[in-house]
Formats: C-alpha cells, structure tokens, sequence
C-alpha cells in the first residue's frame, strides 16, 4: 500500500518517518511543504495523478495560534482551502485521507470530556480554519479519517515540551498558566496509532477523537517534565493563572476517547505514562550520543 504523507518535516511527519520502519509492508512518500505545496491545486494534481496513493495522512497544516490571529488568510488557505484541494484529489483517485484536527474547535465552556458530536465553536482564528478545513472532507468525500487531537509533544520540532526543556537548561524563570485544562499527547502515540489502522487498511471512516488519557494543565504537564528530569530544584517553576497571549484558547478542551476506543479496539495511553516513557527514551539517546 502507497502512503503519502504531506508536511512530513513537521512534528506528526517526523514521529510516523521515525516508525515508519516499523511498517515494512507500506510504502512512504513523505512530501515536505518544499517538495509538495498543499496550497498549489496544480502541484497536488499533478503529484496524485503520477503516484496515486492509497493513503494519504495530511500533516501538513498552520499551527502558529499567535500568528494566526494576525494571518488568517493564510492559516485558512492552508487549513481548511488546501485541504479542499487534497480531499477533492483523494475522491477522484480513491485515496483515502487521513486528516488531523484539534481540540480548538471547541469554546471550551463544558465541564466534562467532549465527544465527537458536541457543538464546535472556535474561539480563535487557528481553530476556525481547522473547522473549516474538517467541513470541506465531509462536504467532499466518504473515505476520511478525521482525527482530533491535543497539545501535541515530541522530540521533535517547536512544542511546549521542548520550550520547557529549553529554558530549563537555559536556566530561565518560568511562569506557567493554570487557565486551561486539556491533555498533553504524545505525537509518537498518534503516529503509531494511524499507521496501524492503515496496515490493517481499516475502514471505519469518521470523525474521532484522539489525544491521551488524563487531564492536566499547561503547569501540570511542566512540572512532571521537570519532575523527570530531576530539574524542578534548579528552575524556577511557577504557576500562574493567566498567561497573557493574543489568541483565545478555550479553558477546558479534555477530549472523550471512548468512540476511537471502541472502532478500533484499542487502550490509548495516559499522557503521564507516555510522558514518562518518551522522556526516558529521549535521555538514553543523550546517554548513547
Ligand atoms: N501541534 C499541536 O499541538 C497540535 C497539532 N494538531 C494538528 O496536527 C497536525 C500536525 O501538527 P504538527 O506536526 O504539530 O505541526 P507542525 O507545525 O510541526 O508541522 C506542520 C507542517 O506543515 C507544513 N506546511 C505548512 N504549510 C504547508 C503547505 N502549504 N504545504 C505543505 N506543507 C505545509 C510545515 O512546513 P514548513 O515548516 O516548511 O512551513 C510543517 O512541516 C496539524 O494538522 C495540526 O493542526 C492538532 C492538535 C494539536
Ligand atoms: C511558553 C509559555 C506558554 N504558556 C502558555 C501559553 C498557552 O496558554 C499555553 C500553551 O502555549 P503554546 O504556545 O505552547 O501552545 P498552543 O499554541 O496553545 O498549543 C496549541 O497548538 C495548536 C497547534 C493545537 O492544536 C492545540 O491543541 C495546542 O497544542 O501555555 C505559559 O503559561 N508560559 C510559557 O512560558
């Protein structure tokens, strides 16, 4: 089976290139936004027609939310046109996509998890153009996976983990908000996760949710990082409820896994153990180099 995946030199990409060896009966094209553009209609027709995936997992996408606020043209060209644009390709040559969503499409003024069909309403333009963009697959094709995900971490790329892991070897005070509530996910989970349900070529289409289990603030997630790496003597951790940014972010978005659970027969792993287990695997790397 031909896999493409699009924006592979971004967070998600880098983690399904990393276990992609895994997988040695899939064949990978992984396309980064210098040698496919998701923007140029001509350039993803052109690509589809010469190579015709079976799969295609669109990982690339603006994730900038500050930004986004000041770039909402592009940040809506490129999550939710261009993704238009791949999803009308995947149609006409029987791909099936596998998208990426996020828990801001919600507001965030629910008190419990939120599950696949409760009212989406973005609160800043990075989570309008992601609604957007799930809106345009389900208006234009069947075959989709759409999968909603949260505060996403790695070892790769530019994420709160590795801001916090930074300016703690940098030494510097950090003060961080208590204001929101969601769950921390480690992008290596997701990764293997989808590139399960592609070997077992699975095809229980939909919208899901799919972040790890547990509930934690920004101030949670930094201090067991911190906690792990027996840094919290040396740094300066302190909570603060308000964080001033220029994007909104909704207060609560902790995501109810039960329907990906059960479509897929699966445990998704609680953020603290896979935290845990990544900040491991990160320092016996260290160890080796
Ligand atoms: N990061 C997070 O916390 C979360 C992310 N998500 C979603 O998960 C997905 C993966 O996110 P993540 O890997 O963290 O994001 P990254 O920002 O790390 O990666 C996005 C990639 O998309 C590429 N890209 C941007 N524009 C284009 C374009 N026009 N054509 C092709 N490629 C392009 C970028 O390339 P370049 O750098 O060269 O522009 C980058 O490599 C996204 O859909 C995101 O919305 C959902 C919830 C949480
Ligand atoms: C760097 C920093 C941030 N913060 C706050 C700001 C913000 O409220 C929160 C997280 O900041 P970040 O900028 O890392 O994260 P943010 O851009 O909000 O992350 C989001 O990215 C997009 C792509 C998603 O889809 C979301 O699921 C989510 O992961 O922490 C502090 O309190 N102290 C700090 O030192």
């Amino acid at each position: 089976m031909k896999v493409l995946v699009t924006g592979a030199n971004g967070q998600l990409g880098k983690c399904l290139q990393k276990h992609s060896e895994k997988f040695p009966e899939l064949e990978f094209l992984f396309e980064s936004s210098q040698t496919l553009n998701i923007t140029s209609v001509e350039s993803v027709g052109n690509y589809f027609n010469r190579h015709q995936p079976d799969f295609c997992i669109n990982c690339a996408a603006y994730t900038n939310v500050e930004a986004a606020e000041h770039q909402k043209e592009l940040a809506f060209q490129v999550n939710s046109e261009a993704v238009k644009t791949l999803s009308q390709s995947c149609k006409t040559h029987n791909t099936k996509l596998v998208h990426i969503s996020t828990d801001y499409v919600f507001d965030g003024n629910k008190l419990s998890p939120y599950i696949e069909t409760d009212t989406t309403n973005p609160i800043n333009v990075y989570g309008g153009s992601k609604l957007q963009g799930e809106v345009m697959i389900s208006e234009t094709m069947d075959h989709f996976f759409i999968f909603r995900t949260s505060w996403l971490y790695s070892e790769f790329g530019h994420n709160f983990f590795n801001t916090i892991l930074k300016k703690a070897n940098e030494g510097a005070e950090l003060n961080i908000t208590t204001e929101q509530i969601g769950t921390p996910t480690n992008a290596n989970d997701l990764a293997l996760f989808i590139l399960n349900l592609i070997k077992e070529n699975s095809k229980a289409f939909g919208l899901y949710h799919y972040s790890n289990q547990g509930e934690a603030t920004w101030y949670d997630f930094a201090r067991l990082i911190l906690e792990e790496k027996q840094l919290e003597k040396d740094v300066n951790l302190k909570a603060t409820f308000s964080y001033p940014t220029k994007a909104k972010r909704p207060k609560f978005s902790v995501l109810d896994k039960s329907k990906v659970e059960e479509a897929f027969k699966c445990k998704v792993p609680h953020w603290r153990e896979s935290l845990v287990g990544l900040l491991k695997e990160v320092n016996s790397e260290e160890f080796r180099s």
